[in-house]
Formats: structure tokens, sequence, C-alpha cells
């Protein structure tokens, strides 16, 4: 039987995504296969496997899986990707509608590499957490975007040091047993955020990490940072926009809007 995969980057945050529709991949199998296939050394290497399965009431449904193995419900630069892997493989039309394991997604391919999501509201917000690792003071605003991120708001991003803060903060008691994704934030001059994200289950900084691009668009609108729509240059260099639709005391929904490219396309036999 083939099976159709590709690898795709959005924003630096790249994948390998399978068509999944024929269940030929084990449920049971999954989180080796991440592992194995987001190898960068003996592997494809990438952030995340990301599953295209069946849905019976939506065009599909997105499956992620982090380069640990471990299994997070959302991604949204894996959104952004399997949307235009389902539209390269005909299972969707430039709208679509998809499940995740965090809500249904609203997916739009505006142009040959920009790709909309439209998502359900965040939830869990907690302000100004007070959060202490080797010997230092964060305060952290806690939402969950579809999976859970800290934000950090700092002075000098590029001397932050992303991966021993990050992974002190992601596996800190007050976050356990999930654990979280860390975000540190700049804002600069032109509504515009400066983003460098830990990445949990990748257990270290990523060049785009989408839901905590969200997170950290929400955290900063709610503090008067910035004002929606809000632009965001992820580590990468790419540019992405966070739009806010606010109703009265919460944020209704979300919407992310960035690049995402097909690098490699093909088929294996198995
Ligand atoms: N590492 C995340 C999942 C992927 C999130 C990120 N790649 C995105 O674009 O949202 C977690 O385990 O919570």
């Amino acid at each position: 039987m083939n099976i159709n995969f590709s690898k795709l980057t959005a924003a630096g945050n790249d994948f390998v995504l399978i068509d999944n529709r024929e269940s030929v991949i084990a449920k049971e199998d999954c989180q080796s296969l991440a592992k194995k296939l987001c190898d960068r050394k003996y592997s494809i290497g990438a952030d995340g496997l990301i599953l295209l399965e069946k849905s019976a009431c939506k065009d599909f449904k997105m499956k992620y899986f982090n380069s640990d193995g471990s299994c997070a419900s959302m991604c949204g630069n894996g959104g952004r990707s399997i949307a235009k892997f389902a539209y390269d493989l005909g299972v969707a039309n430039l709208k679509m509608v998809f499940e995740t394991d965090a809500g249904v997604i609203n997916a739009e391919i505006l142009t040959e590499d920009r790709v909309r999501l439209d998502l359900y509201a965040p939830r869990d917000l907690k302000k100004d957490i007070k959060v202490e690792v080797n010997g230092k003071e964060f305060d952290v605003d806690f939402i969950n975007t579809g999976v859970p991120h800290a934000v950090i708001f700092v002075d000098d991003i590029e001397k932050i040091d992303v991966f021993g803060y990050g992974r002190a903060i992601r596996s800190h008691k007050t976050f356990v047993p999930a654990g979280v994704n860390v975000n540190f934030v700049k804002v600069i001059k032109g509504n515009t955020l400066l983003v460098r994200t830990y990445e949990r289950g990748v257990e270290d900084e990523t060049l785009a990490c989408g839901t905590g691009i969200i997170a950290s668009g929400i955290i900063s609108v709610l503090k008067g940072f910035a004002e929606s729509p809000v632009k965001v240059i992820a580590r990468g260099g790419d540019k992405l926009l966070v739009s806010l639709k606010n109703s009265k005391d919460k944020i209704s929904n979300v919407v992310l809007e960035g690049p995402a490219l097909i690098t490699f396309k093909g088929t294996v036999k198995i």
C-alpha cells in the first residue's frame, strides 16, 4: 500500500505529515514512530509528527505528536501545515474545517504559502504567577491556547537563556504534571512582538511555536502592551499575525495567520 507523506515547515517549526485516513499506522505505534521520524540525525528530522485522520463530521482530524513521542492536543503551526497538506492531497478545499483534540478549527489557504487558522477561545488564563528558577524570579502569565503556555515579558530577548530558564520553568512545580511551553516576549515598536519559545515535548527552543505566538499575542493585548491584530516576528524571522475577537470579558476566538511551505512530498510503499 502507498502512503502519502510530506515534510512541511511553518515559520521554521517543521513537521512530518502522513495521510493516515486508512489507519495504516496503529495508535500504539504513533509515539515510537514520531520519535524515529523526528530524529534529525538518523531520520527525516522534525519538531513533530502530524497524522491526517478520517473525521465523521469535519473534513479531517489532526493528531499531533511531539518529537519526543509525547502526544499534544494541538499545534498551531502544525494546524497551518496540515491545512496545506490536506489541500495538496485533495482532501479539502481552500476553506476547510478540521477536528483537533483541543477543538474544531477553520482554516483557509490564503496564498501559495500563507495559511490562516480560526481557532476556539483560549482558556484557563492565570495572571502574574511568580516563578523562581535558577535563582531568578519571573512574572508569568499562563493561558491554554490548545496546549499550556507560560508567557514572560523580557527586556533583552537576545540575551535571555531560553534553553536554561525555559527547561526549568517547563517542569516547575507550578505547572506539574502537564508541564508548560515557555514563551519569552519582547514588545517592540509598531505593535510588534519578538517571541522565543522553549517547546514542551521538543525540549528545546524551536524557530516558532504557533500556539505560543497566539498566547503571547493574547497576553500582550490583555496587558495593554499591544492592540489586535498583533504582528509577531518568530525566532526564525518569519512574520505572523494574531487577531483577537473580544466579546465582553473573554476572547471569543483567535486567528493566526502565517507561512506554511511544503518542502518535500512523496509516497512510501508498505
Ligand atoms: N510542543 C507543544 C505542541 C506543539 C505546539 C507548537 N509546535 C505549535 O505550533 O503550537 C506541546 O506539547 O504543548
